[in-house]
């Protein structure tokens, strides 16, 4: 065991441990094992602790399904299991920690700092201190690093593979500023010894369901409470130190690049800006799926503008990368729900989408309007759901929205996800005039306002 993961949602066994596999299987004696903590509640542990962490990757194509048995899990936590975390910090051969916590999970601010106004981000500066367990995943990992510190075994790398530009900068910054309001001295030898790894994670996998389930059953003859489901293409591009080692990754495809920014700026841009797209504006139409809203001449239209809009201001090719989204959006057969992509819009949306808009004022292009339709629609999803589960950044701003007119809620609303974007007067009046134009045709909107 080698790797500690912290978040053991869907997409980690479908990304991280598939590559891990793949090294391990051409590794001969090299091999690397994962022991996972979930990330919030023991719930995802059980199953796969009771299966010895050994669970069905069903690769979904059009064509068909294929499962592999992934047995590079070796060990699964709660969460919430403080002392078998500190446990494989300390151990020397553990040389890599990767997360997948999501982006609400780095605890920061819009400017990228530690938000220490939040309530558990209090609580886990208080705790550390006493040497008490940590809740939060920035908390976890100053804890983590505390002990290995004491336990004197040196360099370790942290691989952050969440959706965020510069990821491995973003956990180094939320660790460091919690390491520093706990104690100085571990700060001075994180910031030694520790090294952050940034990377571009790419694989689209939904939640699984009971229907997957019984699949794998009638595919593989086994019960598998576990199993997960995912697309064929896959792609992992990394950028940043491994001290104490790590997989030969690349041998399963993955690749080590210098500068990562132009990989993750046409994954964030392309892909995850048009899932948010049509996310929004899909479940407007009544909508439930990526590949339902992809097949929307409306929401089509509107992605297709959103691309271009983007791809004005990339710098790698994008061609080849649209064609293949056209056919992985396209694939009915992967049910990727729009609820789930929806979440979260006040976090995910900075860097998806307005990160265009920002580059295109800076490059002296007009904003984009099918940026600032995703915008409009958001608001307008975000008027129709309870915030404080579906988006609880964005709390204080669901209510700040009611009973205001387009040109307010527009400026309320870039308030939170753009408040430095230049020329934000235009894109605001863009977004105003959306929401004056658009009115949601789901039932569920109908309290939204024009
Ligand atoms: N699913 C995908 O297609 C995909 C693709 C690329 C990247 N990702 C990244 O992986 C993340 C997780 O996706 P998933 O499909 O595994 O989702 P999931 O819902 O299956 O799992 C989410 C995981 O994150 C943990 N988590 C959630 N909020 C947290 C918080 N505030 N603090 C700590 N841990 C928290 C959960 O406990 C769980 O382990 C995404 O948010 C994204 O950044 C997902
Ligand atoms: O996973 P999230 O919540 O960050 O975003 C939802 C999707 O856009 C995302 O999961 C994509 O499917 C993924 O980034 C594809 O690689």
């Amino acid at each position: 065991m080698r790797i500690v993961h912290l978040g053991l949602g869907a997409f980690a066994r479908a990304h991280l441990l598939w590559y891990t596999q793949g090294a391990n299987e051409a590794g001969g004696a090299e091999q690397w094992g994962v022991a996972a903590f979930t990330g919030r509640s023991a719930a995802a542990a059980e199953p796969l602790a009771r299966q010895d962490g050994r669970y069905t990757l069903l690769v979904r194509s059009p064509e068909g399904d294929a499962p592999t048995t992934i047995d590079a899990l070796v060990a699964v936590h709660d969460g919430a299991d403080a002392d078998a975390w500190r446990e494989y910090f300390r151990r020397p051969e553990v040389g890599v920690v990767t997360l997948t916590v999501t982006e609400a999970g780095y605890r920061r601010t819009s400017d990228g700092a530690l938000d220490r106004h939040d309530p558990a981000v209090a609580l886990d500066v208080e705790r550390l201190r006493a040497g008490g367990d940590a809740l939060t995943a920035p908390g976890r990992l100053v804890d983590g690093l505390r002990a290995r510190r004491e336990a004197g075994t040196g360099p370790i790398a942290i691989v952050s593979c969440d959706n965020l530009p510069d990821n491995g900068r973003v956990t180094r910054r939320v660790t460091l500023d919690l390491a520093s309001a706990v104690d100085e001295s571990l700060a001075r030898w994180i910031e030694e010894d520790v090294a952050f790894v940034s990377t571009m994670v790419d694989r689209i996998t939904p939640a699984t369901t009971d229907a997957d389930r019984a699949i794998v059953r009638k595919l593989t003859g086994r019960e598998d409470r576990s199993p997960v489901v995912t697309e064929p293409f896959s792609e992992w591009v990394l950028d940043g130190e491994f001290p104490a080692g790590r997989p030969r990754w690349e041998v399963a495809g993955a690749q080590l690049v210098d500068d990562l920014e132009p990989y993750e700026r046409r994954k964030l841009w392309l892909l995850n800006a048009g899932h948010s797209l049509l996310a929004y504006e899909g479940l407007a139409r009544g909508l439930s799926t990526v590949a339902e809203a992809f097949a929307d001449p409306d929401c089509r239209a509107d992605l297709e503008q959103l691309w271009s809009e983007a791809a004005d201001v990339l710098t790698l090719p994008v061609d080849d990368a649209t064609a293949a989204l056209r056919a992985r959006f396209a694939n009915a057969r992967i049910e990727h729900r729009l609820a789930q992509i929806a979440k979260d819009g006040s976090v995910k949306l900075p860097v998806r989408v307005m990160a265009v808009a920002q580059q295109r004022a800076t490059a002296g292009l007009p904003v984009g309007r099918a940026a600032a339709g995703v915008v409009a629609a958001w608001i307008q999803h975000l008027e129709s759901v309870d915030a404080s589960t579906s988006d609880p950044g964005a709390v204080d701003l669901a209510e700040r929205l009611r009973g205001q007119g387009s040109s307010t809620r527009a400026d309320l609303a870039l308030d939170l996800v753009a408040p430095r974007l230049a020329r934000k007067d235009v894109f605001a009046r863009h977004v105003a005039e959306q929401l004056a134009v658009h009115r949601p045709a789901h039932p569920t909107l109908a309290g939204a306002r024009p």
